[in-house]
């Protein structure tokens, strides 16, 4: 079972994939995939030089990513250009592990995909498992956490689809306000249910 999880910006992803990891299962995570395919050499770097320019490398050669967050998160035709170029590049590797994994035996692993339903990737899983928050909590869970201002929280959350759409995707939905515990509940459960049928 490849069991896709996702959710928005700060709506609790990482926590549950935490959660699932402590489980026992493996996780693709596409955040840390979207770093590999950027590091210092790579062909996906350059062609991101070419196009947004020198001041989004930083000294060192490696990307700024404070820089073009700030750019990509602004603008839609930015964003839509950048993701032109890296998200084949993040698809290619994600598989790539997916199918190591299979090799090696395991039967479920988890991918850890924030745009799954952004870049429709529903048919790349078998179950879809959404971490959702209210409107506020996530936002306020944003500011707290990357140190932004509320312009800079909203133009990320607006970047993506409103969770209330991912709910309805969703194979199950695991609610976050909570506590951890609550959430860590809510898991297990699902799982069980996912496993029983
Ligand atoms: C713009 C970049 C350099 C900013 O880096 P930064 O370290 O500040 O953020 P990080 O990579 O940790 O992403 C944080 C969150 O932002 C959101 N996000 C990232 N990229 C995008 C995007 N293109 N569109 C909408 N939301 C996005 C996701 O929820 C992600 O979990 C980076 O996010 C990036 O390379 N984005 C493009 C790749 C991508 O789409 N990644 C998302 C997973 S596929
Ligand atoms: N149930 C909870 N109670 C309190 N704080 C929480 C809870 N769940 C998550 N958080 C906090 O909220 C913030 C966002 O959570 P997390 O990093 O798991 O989100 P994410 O969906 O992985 O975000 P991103 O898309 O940016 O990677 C973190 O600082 C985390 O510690």
């Amino acid at each position: 079972m490849i069991i896709g999880l996702t959710g928005s910006i700060a709506s609790g992803k990482s926590t549950v994939s935490n959660m699932l990891k402590n489980l026992g299962y493996p996780i693709i995570d596409a955040d840390v995939v979207a770093r590999i395919v950027v590091e210092k050499g790579t062909k996906t770097l350059e062609t991101i030089k070419e196009v947004f320019g020198e001041e989004i490398i930083s000294e060192d050669g490696s990307l700024n990513r404070e820089k073009l967050g700030d750019i990509i998160f602004n603008s839609p035709h930015k964003r839509k250009q950048l993701n032109d170029i890296i998200h084949p590049a993040i698809r290619e590797e994600m598989l790539r592990q997916k199918e190591e994994l299979l090799t090696e035996g395991h039967k479920t692993i988890v991918m850890d995909i924030p745009l799954l339903f952004e870049s429709k990737l529903q048919s790349y899983v078998n179950k879809i498992l959404v971490v959702t928050v209210t409107e506020e909590t996530q936002l306020a869970r944003l500011m707290a956490r990357n140190n932004f201002t509320l312009d800079e929280a909203k133009a990320r959350i607006q970047s993506q689809l409103p969770l209330s759409i991912k709910e309805q995707g969703a194979d199950a939905v695991i609610y976050n306000n909570g506590t951890i515990q609550s959430t860590e509940e809510q898991l297990k459960k699902i799982l069980a249910i996912w496993k029983s049928e």
